[in-house]
């Protein structure tokens, strides 16, 4: 590898690593009041914005880090007759997620990164293709629909084949609050756009 071509590399690396720790300190100061209108904000914003079709299988994720939180969203959606899952990380790989249904009474527990996920049953496990909706968190994301998420990289590594098998289904949503939009994202190979992005006030489309 070329001296400049690895430079390169370092810097779209350390471009990334830069912004994604100033948005996670802007989520992380939000205050719990902050917090709690933005959660009710987004409930609104989703039945305003989203058509799920009729016992939808929607996939969210369970709030860290300042993360816009979901609970009500979930709450909403499971009384309206949809299925709720979350992302339980892969406990072969190690690297991708499973998507699990989740009620209130799931027994639940801690991973690897200390957020909460359902304690793994396979046959509550819902492939890829059959959800209808996959809400992703992200740390920021920009006008392009562009997304950067934990550094992971377990959403895109999930989500890999999708784009390039011309998938119809889940439709892939980002789930973020205002302040995490910035003006443009180095990407990177790997990165899959999202298709819509909702947020406590506006509901982006790409
Ligand atoms: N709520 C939520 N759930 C999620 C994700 C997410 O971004 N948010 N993920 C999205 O992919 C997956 C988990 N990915 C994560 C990756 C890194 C860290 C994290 O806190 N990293 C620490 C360092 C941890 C370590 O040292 O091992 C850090 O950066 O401070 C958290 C989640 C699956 N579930
Ligand atoms: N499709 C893929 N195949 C192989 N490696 C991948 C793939 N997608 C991402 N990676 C690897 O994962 C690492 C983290 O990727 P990235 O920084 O884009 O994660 P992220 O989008 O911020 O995290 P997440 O998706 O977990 O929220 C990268 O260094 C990259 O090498």
């Amino acid at each position: 590898m070329s001296n400049t071509f690895q430079y390169a590399c370092d810097k779209h690396r350390q471009d990334r690593a830069t912004i994604r720790q100033s948005v996670r300190n802007a989520r992380k100061s939000l205050t719990c009041e902050e917090q709690k209108t933005a959660e009710t904000a987004l409930c609104i914003n989703f039945s305003q914005h989203v058509k799920p079709p009729k016992n939808a299988k929607i996939a969210l994720y369970l709030s860290n880090d300042g993360e816009l939180k979901t609970n009500k969203l979930i709450q909403y959606l499971i009384k309206e007759n949809h299925t709720v899952y979350l992302p339980v990380i892969h406990p072969f790989n190690g690297t991708t997620l499973l998507f699990q249904k989740y009620e209130e009474n799931s027994p639940m527990i801690h991973n690897r990164y200390a957020i909460l996920e359902p304690e793994l049953n396979c046959s509550h496990i819902c492939p890829l293709y059959s959800l209808d909706y996959l809400f992703t968190p992200l740390v920021a994301f920009d006008e392009f629909g562009n997304r950067l998420g934990m550094g992971g990289g377990y959403y895109d590594k999930t989500l890999a084949n999708y784009y390039r098998n011309n998938i119809a289904k889940p439709i892939v949503f980002g789930l973020a609050h205002d302040c995490q939009k910035v003006e443009k994202l180095p990407i990177a190979a790997w990165d899959v756009p999202l298709q819509h992005i909702l947020t406590p006030t506006k509901f982006y489309t790409w």
